[in-house]
C-alpha cells in the first residue's frame, strides 16, 4: 500500500509487510487450519467457490482481530522484547493507520462470510473477533491470569465457524473440537509464558507465572493437559470420529502428557535453558496441526 503517514517528524510509507504482520500471520496460519478441518470435515459438500471464500473470510476475520489487538497493545508490546519490535512499537506504522486496517478488515471478513456462507457463520465470526478484542485483549487480559483460559475461547471458535459456514448448523463433534482447542490452549500459553515471565512482568501483565508464581503454573499445565487428553479422545468412543482419528489423538495426547509431566512435575528454579518448557510450546503447534489434519483424513477415509 503506497499510502502515506505521519510518524512524528518523519513521514513513512505504509509498508504492506507491515499491515501483513499486524495480522499476527504465523499464530493465525494455526487458527485458518483448524478452520479448514472444520469445513472439511463436516457432512455434505460445499462448492469450492464457497469453501475457499468461507475460509478466507475466517482468515481476514482472524487477521484482522490480530491488528485490532497490536493497536490496542501498542505501549505494551514495546516493553518486551517478543514483542518490541512489531510495527506499531518500533515505529514503521502509526496507530491510527493500524486501527483502520483492523476495523475494515473486520467488516469485510463478515460481510464475505454473509454471502459466501450463512447468516450462523458470519455471526460466529463476529462474536469471535469481539471476544478476542473486547474480552480477552481489553478486558481480561491486563486484570487476570485467568485470561487466557476464558479468553482463549475466541481462538477456539475457528472449527465450530468453519463448520457451520458448510452445513448452517452446529453438531457435537465441532463442539468437541471447540472444547479440545479451549482445554489446549493453557498449556500451548503458559508452556511459553514459562520462559517469557520476564517480559510479562516487565509489561505488567498479570500471566499466571507472574501472579500464581511458577509451581502452581507447571501444576496447571499438568491439569489442562490431562483435561485436554480426555476430550481429544472422547469423540472416537462416543461415535462421532472413527479409529484413525481415534488412535492418532490416543497416541499424540498421551505424549502432549508426558511432555507436560515433564515441564508440569518440575520443582519450580531458576534453569537456564527452560528445554521441556520449550519442547512442550513447540510440541503443542504440531499437536493441533496433525490432530485436525486427522479429523479430516478420518471424515475421508473411514477406516
Ligand atoms: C489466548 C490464547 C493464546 C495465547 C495467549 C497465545 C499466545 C501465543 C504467543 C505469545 C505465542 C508466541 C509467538 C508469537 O508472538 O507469535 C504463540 C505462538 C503461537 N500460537 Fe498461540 N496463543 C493462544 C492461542 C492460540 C491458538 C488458539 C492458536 C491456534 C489454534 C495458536 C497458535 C499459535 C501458533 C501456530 C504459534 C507459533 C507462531 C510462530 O511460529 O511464531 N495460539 N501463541
Ligand atoms: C476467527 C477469529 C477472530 C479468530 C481469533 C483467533 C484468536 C483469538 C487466536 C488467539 C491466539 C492469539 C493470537 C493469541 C495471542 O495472545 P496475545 O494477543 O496475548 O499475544 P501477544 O502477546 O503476542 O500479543
Amino acid at each position: 500500500m503506497a499510502q502515506s503517514l505521519t510518524h512524528g517528524e518523519m513521514s513513512l510509507p505504509a509498508d504492506w509487510r507491515d499491515l501483513f504482520a499486524l495480522t499476527k500471520p504465523r499464530v493465525m496460519s494455526l487458527v485458518v487450519f483448524t478452520a479448514l478441518c472444520g469445513l472439511l470435515a463436516a457432512p455434505g459438500s460445499v462448492h469450492p467457490v464457497l469453501a475457499f471464500s468461507s475460509i478466507l473470510a475466517i482468515a481476514l476475520g482472524a487477521g484482522a482481530s490480530g491488528a485490532l489487538n497490536q493497536w490496542y497493545e501498542a505501549t505494551i508490546d514495546a516493553k518486551m522484547k517478543r514483542t518490541a519490535n512489531r510495527p506499531l512499537p518500533a515505529g514503521r506504522l502509526d496507530r491510527q493507520t493500524a486501527l483502520q486496517f483492523g476495523v475494515g478488515l473486520a467488516a469485510f471478513s463478515v460481510f464475505l462470510m454473509l454471502f459466501a456462507a450463512n447468516w450462523q457463520a458470519a455471526v460466529l465470526l463476529t462474536v469471535s473477533i469481539l471476544f478476542y478484542v473486547f474480552i480477552y485483549t481489553m478486558w481480561l487480559k491486563p486484570r487476570t491470569p485467568q485470561n487466557i483460559v476464558i479468553g482463549g475461547a475466541a481462538g477456539a471458535f475457528p472449527p465450530l465457524i468453519g463448520w457451520v459456514a458448510a452445513t448452517g448448523s452446529v453438531a457435537p463433534l465441532p463442539i468437541a473440537l471447540f472444547l479440545l482447542i479451549f482445554l489446549w490452549t493453557p498449556p500451548h500459553f503458559w508452556a511459553l509464558a514459562l520462559f517469557v515471565r520476564s517480559d510479562y512482568a516487565a509489561a505488567g501483565i498479570p500471566m499466571m507465572p507472574v501472579v500464581a508464581g511458577e509451581r502452581a503454573t507447571r501444576r496447571q499445565i499438568l491439569l489442562y493437559a490431562v483435561l485436554m487428553a480426555v476430550a481429544a479422545i472422547a469423540p472416537w468412543p462416543l461415535g462421532y470420529t472413527g479409529a484413525l482419528y481415534g488412535w492418532t489423538a490416543t497416541i499424540l495426547s498421551a505424549l502432549f502428557v508426558l511432555l507436560s509431566a515433564q515441564v508440569g512435575l518440575r520443582s519450580a528454579g531458576a534453569y537456564d535453558r527452560m528445554q521441556p518448557e520449550k519442547r512442550l510450546f513447540a510440541f503443542s503447534i504440531a499437536y493441533l496441526f496433525i490432530l485436525f489434519g486427522a479429523v479430516v483424513a478420518d471424515h475421508w477415509l473411514p477406516l
